[in-house]
């Protein structure tokens, strides 16, 4: 099989979805690589170490397009990509269908079968082509948060740990999955105090269980996000309902309990954004201000630490890759099952039921043999 490395095009996204011992090992398996020149300078990796293990370089990304069978990538396909995207061919990356309906029609046109890292099952249930960024993403958040609440970036001045006599930061966090722990766990190294909002008991349960006396858990209802919000000099959103858009939990309302200067970290943006004041922005111009709240809603938070996250992601993804090479794509779902709920689109149809539903759009159930 051919399988193409593009170069990512997003705004500051510094990472590229193969390392070159992943192109080392295709190529062993007698596959072949192309490889974009430049793809892996963002995350420190140069076209020599692709060309050493055997992998090609080309030119431009139409280069790797036009031949590639599979093209494996780090975000969603944009713009100048969709004319280079033709049926037949595999897709997998990050897709974030349910937060734009450009992309999804656009994407769904070209025909070609589009597998979504992020809705990838585990055996477990869990997302696992997800987590590696999340815990990024999570970890940052607070990195993030506690250098915006800072005076001179438009925050309240505080200081997440607060200082003996004057108390530390209030952080509520929605959503205590992946990035929710991963922001409580740094939040709670910095000494803030730590609230985590979720539905679901047996996770704040277990929360409960393993975090430190300075996070605490709340349910996730209106009422108690409300009372929240009135406390919190930070809050991060970090629901997820996979493949579906982010739930709304902070209307334009709410921001009048809020403090002044308080700032928002809607890691949850990618999926459309779990606060009504959300939309995307970058790590160029990554905050904006409504109503007096900072809000910070960079979509590709670990695209910023490309070196991490690189090697993080290719970590997850790469077995994924080798079995869509080895045993092309019925064989790779019939091999491992949870593979076959990344497949969103499949021959010009949506096979992924949150996406359909969420822009009326037919959904075909995809058969995997
Ligand atoms: N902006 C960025 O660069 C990145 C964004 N993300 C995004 O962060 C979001 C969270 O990802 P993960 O933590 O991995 O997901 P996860 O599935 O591990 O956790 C989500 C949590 O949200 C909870 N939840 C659902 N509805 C809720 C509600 N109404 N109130 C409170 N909690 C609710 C779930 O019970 C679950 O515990 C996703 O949208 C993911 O794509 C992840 C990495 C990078
Ligand atoms: C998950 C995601 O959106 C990212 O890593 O950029
Ligand atoms: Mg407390």
């Amino acid at each position: 099989m051919i399988v193409g490395l593009p170069k990512e095009i997003k705004t500051d996204e510094y990472r590229v979805a193969m390392i070159p011992s992943g192109a080392e090992e295709l190529t062993r398996a007698g596959h072949t690589v192309l490889v974009q020149e430049g793809a892996g300078v963002g995350s420190g990796i140069a076209d020599t170490e692709y060309a050493e293990v055997g992998a090609t370089i080309v030119p431009t990304a139409a280069d790797v397009f036009a031949k590639a069978d599979l093209v494996v990538k780090v975000k969603e396909p944009l713009e100048p990509e969709w004319a280079l995207l033709r049926s037949g061919q595999m897709l997998f990356t990050y897709m974030h269908f349910a937060a734009d309906e450009k992309l999804t029609k656009n994407t769904l046109a070209t025909g070609c079968t589009a597998l979504a890292y992020e809705t990838l099952r585990g055996r477990a249930g869990d997302l696992p082509l997800l987590t590696p960024m999340s815990e990024v993403a999570g970890r940052m958040s607070i990195q993030q948060g506690a250098k915006y609440l800072e005076r001179p970036q438009e925050g309240r001045g505080i200081l997440l740990g607060g200082v003996p006599g004057v108390p530390p930061a209030h952080i509520l966090i929605l959503g205590g999955g992946v990035v929710g722990k991963n922001a409580a766990r740094i939040a709670a190294g910095f000494q803030a105090d730590v609230v985590i909002a979720d539905v679901n008991m047996e996770r704040l349960r277990y929360l409960d269980d393993i975090m430190p006396p300075n996070v605490n858990t709340v349910f996730s209802d209106r009422h108690n996000i409300r009372e929240e919000l009135k406390l919190a000099d930070l809050v991060i959103g970090a629901v997820l309902i996979p493949g579906a858009r982010a739930p709304r939990l902070v209307t334009r309302e709410d921001l009048k309990l809020m403090k002044p200067g308080a700032v928002m970290i809607d890691v949850a943006i990618d999926q459309g954004g779990c606060m009504e004041t959300s939309h995307a922005t970058t790590h160029s111009h990554p905050t904006y201000k409504v109503d007096g709240i900072v809000h910070y809603c960079v979509a590709n938070m670990p695209g910023a630490v490309g070196r991490t996250s690189t090697y993080a992601l290719c970590n997850v993804t790469f077995p994924y890759v080798l079995d869509l090479a080895n045993l092309g794509l019925m064989g790779a779902c019939a091999k491992a099952p949870g593979l076959v709920e990344a497949v969103n689109m499949h021959a010009g149809k949506v096979t992924n039921r949150a996406v359909a539903e969420t822009f009326g759009l037919p959904y075909t159930v995809f058969q995997a043999k």
